[in-house]
């Protein structure tokens, strides 16, 4: 069975209530006909009557709680649930309702916070940085955690390297500026991540532009060093570096580079070293190989909230709505 597949008889089994704010894309109704006619998720969409009727036009929603953001009985809720959290940063009633009103991931990020939703997606037709900012504000990172990241599960077609071709990329969304200490607490959560979506057990590679101190540079020495905070702070987790893309990979490049590695030539987790890398990265494969890539999904959140691309297809925000009904089972456990 595909991975998404499996994701889907996952998230059925247990069905959570996502909510979508993106009531002004139609991608957003075709996916939500999708959704609610395979049983993935109970869903919430947030918009005015008018923008439901535009873009809703030829698709079934039936099912789905439709969410007036101008004429909503919980709106106060949210609102003093806003000021709560965001007073100590200038937030009055008044300026909450606007924000509320203007952008409604606010208003879905509320929803989740007040427990009224188990999980958000955004991010079709907003940018990254807007779909995730209201999330940082209001939900915030898990207990511990230092800083959120962003993976992609990648399926690569007709491919037997990592997990039969199954990998997480990260990170590829969130972190223009990492140092070592927040590269190996990507490493960390992205090990995570792997696990709990694909049942198997990570090899996080650390990628570089040198394997095993084959280049000399400060951005080689940062990963390295990455690496040796991993295992220090992590001993569970199965990490190695910094090596390059092919020794993480191909078993036979890898016994020339890193010969004695128990990632070398296995990897299915791989860390990118800097924001650059690992979103250039992803589309690349995506594009060129014609790989499935499903995110960019969000870890180290208290809550799953999850973004787009806005190349995305129907389809995608389906597999995204699929994966964060699964983090929201596993969120209690
Ligand atoms: C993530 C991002 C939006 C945050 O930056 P910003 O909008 O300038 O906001 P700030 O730095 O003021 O941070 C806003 C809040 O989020 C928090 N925050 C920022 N980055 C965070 C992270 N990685 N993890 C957890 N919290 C974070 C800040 O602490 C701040 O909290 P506060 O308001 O309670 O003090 C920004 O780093 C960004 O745009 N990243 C790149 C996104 C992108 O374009 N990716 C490529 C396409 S996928
Ligand atoms: C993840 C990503 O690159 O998003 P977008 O294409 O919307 O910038």
């Amino acid at each position: 069975m595909a991975f998404i597949d499996e994701i889907k008889e996952r998230a059925k089994a247990d069905k959570k209530t996502i909510v979508l704010p993106e009531s002004m894309d139609k991608r957003t109704f075709e996916a939500a006909e999708k959704i609610l006619k395979e049983g993935i998720a109970n869903l919430i969409i947030i918009g005015t009557p008018e923008e439901i009727a535009e873009n809703s036009k030829g698709y079934d929603i039936t099912g789905a709680t439709i969410v007036d953001p101008f004429n909503d009985p919980n709106k106060q809720k949210y609102i003093d649930k806003f000021v709560e959290l965001r007073s100590k940063k200038g937030v009055t009633p008044e300026m909450a309702k606007e924000q509320m009103e203007k952008d409604y991931m606010y208003y879905a990020c509320l929803m989740c916070k007040c427990g009224d939703a188990d999980g958000a997606v955004s991010g079709a037709c907003h940018s990254t940085g807007n779909t995730i900012r209201p999330a940082l504000q209001l939900l915030k990172t898990k207990p511990g955690i230092g800083s959120v990241s962003g993976f992609f599960l990648m399926e690569v077609p007709d491919c037997e390297l990592g997990e039969n071709g199954l990998f997480v990329f990260a990170d590829c969304a969130v972190n223009p500026d990492v140092d070592s200490e927040k590269l190996a607490e990507i490493a960390m959560l992205s090990a995570e991540s792997f696990e709990a979506f694909t049942g198997a057990k990570s090899k996080v590679a650390m990628l570089s532009f040198s394997s095993y101190g084959s280049a000399k540079h400060d951005r080689v020495t940062m990963v390295a060093d990455a690496v040796k905070i991993a295992h220090e702070k992590y001993p569970e987790l199965t990490v190695d570096g910094e090596l390059q893309l092919d020794a993480a990979l191909v078993p036979e490049v890898a016994k020339l580079k890193a010969p004695d590695s128990k990632v070398a030539g296995q990897a299915n987790t791989l860390v990118f070293p800097s924001l650059e890398a690992g979103n250039i990265g992803y589309k690349l494969v995506q594009r060129l190989a014609k790989a499935g890539a499903y995110g960019p999904v969000l870890q180290g959140l208290s809550m799953p909230v999850n973004d787009l691309s806005r190349g995305c297809f129907a389809e995608d925000i389906v597999g995204v709505v699929a994966m964060t009904a699964v983090q929201a089972q596993n969120a209690g456990k």
